[in-house]
């Protein structure tokens, strides 16, 4: 964000010299066998600076890296200016340079703290005495439906940042929530998902939360509006809308053009953006699942990582350590994927959740200056819940061809001890296992000696494990909001770093549009064969196809 591009900086052509010249020696077996301080020299632990008691242990000790290459990585971070760059986002400077925006998801978080000039900044506190307000009248049963029923069933239609941020935190939160409101999140355009959710929902006992940054993203309006016939065909009189239908916007004159009034709309600014709203008016589903008291732990956990993450000094910074970890692998190792696995059923919309949140903000090739990059930016996020993964892809992450940096999360304590946590000590030795097996692998000796003399070269070669596959593993006390605050917030913090040092704006999606552009125009020309203009001969093939094939 220098201007310069990334593979300009001399750290980052010194870590080219590194990879050449020592890529063959960085062997975690040999890493760990010569340095008994190891693990604590690659590791830290996270101690909120104040305000809820967050704590964490970071272990990145089983990575392809030494104390120089982690000098340099850090170096490359002091040449890029992520500090500078992180205090400019930190005092609402427009860095979000393609739409002339601020980015100040910070600022939902901050209670007041840091002063930061930007508008809207100081309406945050009242927007979340409203969502106070009105999640603890929803929550008492104060709140009423149109026949006097208490509110049993919350529908939250949104797509994309107004959608998985709430979705992943409600059910990493479960354990916290309200059990006898259901919540459910509609986001698909494919009417399935909207009937599946109508079928098992009351009109009467329903609240619809529409939301929507822009509050024209065509999903969400077409099922906004198919969920309000479904409830009028029920309550017949249009006053009925106000008492079950709620709205999350930045766009004060669509909300009220839908029919929902100013007093039912929840505010915020252009300055969030959609991946980085779930700390906003966007939160008002989790507000609603486990209280507004344990929204504002959430808040506050992340507000903690966010000061660790502007004061701590680069070698103890933690999102810092996870981005030029990340950076290593990504563009010197040429790793295409990241994978994030949470030993915690809870988290199992994690990795879902920061694929948007990474993806979208650092899937750019060309640099805020206009360039085109000549090195790779964000990785492809993906993952899954352990140990479901451990019986479905890991087979790849340990035999396979390709090198894929992982992290493993998990809660030293569960919020389900059944069995005296038998369960949960088990899920943990996997836990432990896993990075242990991909750092350190099994030898070709080591399965002779297991197989005898008389196995066959192919079958141990099968067996063979080659490890020196890296890992950081994140392990916490206990799953609670203002630890997954801290735990979001620091993936948040890498994936800023990383956009710094790739010279890329991180926060616009340019890349969402054109798509969405090409269906509206497709949509008219649905209806017949002849309408069907302008196409490749592919597109124009399945169109037909479908006109041919279609009931209804
Ligand atoms: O909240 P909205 O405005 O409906 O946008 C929903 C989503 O739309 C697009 O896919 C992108 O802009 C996302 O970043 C955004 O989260």
């Amino acid at each position: 964000m220098s201007g310069k591009l990334a593979s300009e900086y001399s750290a980052w052509q010194k870590l080219q010299q590194i990879y050449d010249s020592e890529k063959t020696k960085l062997v975690l077996k040999d890493l760990f066998a010569q340095d008994p301080q190891r693990f604590s020299k690659f590791s830290r632990e996270y101690k909120s600076p104040d305000g809820p008691d967050v704590s964490f242990l970071l272990d990145f000790s089983k990575n392809l890296i030494t104390e120089p290459i982690l000098d340099t990585l850090l170096d490359l971070v002091r040449e890029a200016q992520v500090e500078t760059f992180r205090d400019k986002m930190f005092s609402g400077e427009h860095i979000n340079t393609s739409e002339d925006r601020a980015v100040l998801h910070i600022a939902l978080r901050n209670f007041n703290e840091w002063k930061i000039p930007e508008g809207g900044v100081d309406e945050v506190s009242g927007v979340l005495n409203h969502i106070k307000e009105f999640s603890e009248q929803v929550r008492s049963g104060a709140w009423k439906g149109y026949t006097g029923k208490p509110i049993n069933t919350i529908v939250n239609i949104g797509i994309g940042g107004s959608d998985l941020g709430p979705v992943m935190v409600t059910e990493a939160l479960k354990a916290y929530s309200k059990r006898d409101l259901t919540a459910h999140f509609v986001s698909n355009i494919d009417g399935t998902h909207l009937a599946e959710t109508l079928r098992i929902s009351d009109p009467e006992t329903t609240l619809f939360i529409i939301a929507s940054k822009t509050f024209t993203t065509q999903e969400t309006i077409t099922n906004a509006e198919s969920a309000r016939d479904w409830f009028l065909a029920t309550a017949k009189d249009k006053a009925h809308v106000a008492k079950h239908f709620v709205a999350l916007s930045t766009n004060t004159k669509a909300v009220t053009a839908f029919g929902i009034s100013e007093a039912n709309m929840f505010q915020f600014w252009d300055w969030v953006g959609g991946r980085y709203s779930l700390w906003s008016a966007i939160g008002l589903s989790i507000a609603l699942v486990i209280g507004y008291d344990n929204f504002e732990q959430l808040l506050k956990g992340a507000h903690a990582m966010d000061k660790h993450f502007r004061t701590a000094p680069l070698e103890q910074n933690l999102p810092v350590l996870l981005a030029v970890i990340g950076i290593w692998y990504n563009d010197f190792y040429g790793a295409q994927t990241h994978a994030l696995l949470p030993y915690d059923q809870y988290l199992h919309k994690f990795a879902d959740y920061f694929q948007q949140g990474d993806m979208e903000s650092n899937g750019k090739s060309v640099t805020k200056g206009g360039q085109r990059v000549d090195y790779q930016t964000g990785p492809i996020i993906w993952g899954a819940a352990g140990t479901n993964g451990q019986h479905s892809f890991y087979q790849l992450v340990h035999q396979g061809t390709k090198l894929i940096p992982a992290d493993f999360l998990a809660p030293a304590t569960t919020h389900n001890p059944i069995a005296h946590s038998k369960h949960h000590r088990i899920l943990l030795s996997n836990f432990f296992a896993q990075p242990e097996a991909l750092a350190f692998g099994k030898t070709e000796e080591e399965v002779r000696q297991e197989l005898g003399p008389n196995a066959s070269e192919p079958l141990v070669k099968s067996k063979v494990f080659p490890g020196n596959r890296p890992s950081n593993s994140i392990l916490f006390p206990v799953l609670d909001p203002a630890t997954l605050g801290a735990l979001i917030a620091l993936y948040e913090h890498k994936i800023f770093t990383q956009g710094v040092v790739w010279g890329i704006n991180s926060f616009d999606q340019m890349g969402v549009e054109l798509g969405k552009v090409l269906a509206k125009n497709i949509l008219s020309q649905l209806e017949k064969p002849e309408d069907v203009k302008n196409h490749d001969s592919s597109t124009t093939g399945l169109i037909h196809y479908y006109q041919k094939h279609r009931k209804e």
